[in-house]
């Protein structure tokens, strides 16, 4: 079995999980609230930066010119495509450059990020890919199962049709192909920690879409001072 079928095996009923959150199903029937959609579009943006610099990582370890080019080619690809397309709902629903700045990224969000970036700068560029893979692969997998359900007037079209579209699944499966060629490469530990980066990636997608959901941010430690754990009070 290669790569990408062990993993998508190994991960089936998270990947199917994911594909029936709340989030997603009320993105399909377009009854998703515009301020969750606003919250979860300022949340992507702080995510796609890091997302965009791990990949820039991931080239730099690549093995050939042609990875390289691949991977240096999805972070600028990235940027240009999915921020032209936050661009166009943080102008419709209202949100200004003030109010993004004033957003600072939530904790799934950051963590998500967060362990991207470590993943490319630490570790070897297969499990920096590995871990890369599920931003690619779940997003096509719910832009699929959701343009399959989605009515053209949806107000969420513009989201649905890039990640439905042509051009995102070429991607999707260049990037496939890259993951297996590089798993062939490598020894069964570096296999086991590659599976074990899409497995976490694929459960942060997951945390992602739940924080957005419920709106995920830091408790207001000014407001509500936190309760510590084993304080007599
Ligand atoms: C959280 C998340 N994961 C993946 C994608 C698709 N690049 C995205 N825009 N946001």
């Amino acid at each position: 079995m290669s790569f990408i079928e062990t993993v998508l095996q190994e991960n089936a009923r998270l990947c199917a999980d994911i594909r029936a959150m709340p989030f997603n199903r009320a993105l399909a029937d377009g009854s998703l609230p515009q301020a969750v959609f606003q919250h979860y579009i300022i949340q992507d943006a702080h995510y796609l930066e890091g997302f965009a610099r791990a990949l820039a990582r991931a080239a730099a370890g690549a093995p050939d010119a042609e990875s390289v080019a691949q991977l240096a080619g999805s972070g600028a690809g990235a940027i240009a495509v999915e921020r032209q397309l936050h661009g166009h709902y943080m102008a419709l629903f209202g949100v200004d450059a003030q109010t993004f700045a004033a957003t600072p990224p939530s904790p799934a969000c950051e963590h998500y990020a967060s362990f991207l970036l470590a993943t490319a700068a630490t570790r070897g560029v297969g499990e920096a890919v590995a871990a890369l893979l599920p931003c690619f692969w779940v997003y096509r997998d719910v832009g699929n199962a959701i343009q399959a359900t989605a009515s053209a007037d949806n107000p969420y079209r513009a989201w649905i049709d890039t990640y439905a579209g042509e051009d995102f699944d070429a991607a999707v499966t260049r990037m496939c192909a890259l993951a297996d060629r590089l798993a062939e490469a490598a020894s069964p530990p570096e296999q086991a920690r590659m599976r074990a980066a899409f497995a976490k990636s694929t459960l942060l997608e997951w945390m992602f879409w739940d924080s957005a959901w419920r709106l995920g941010a830091w408790p207001d430690t000014a407001a509500t001072p936190p309760q510590m754990k084993g304080d007599p009070s």
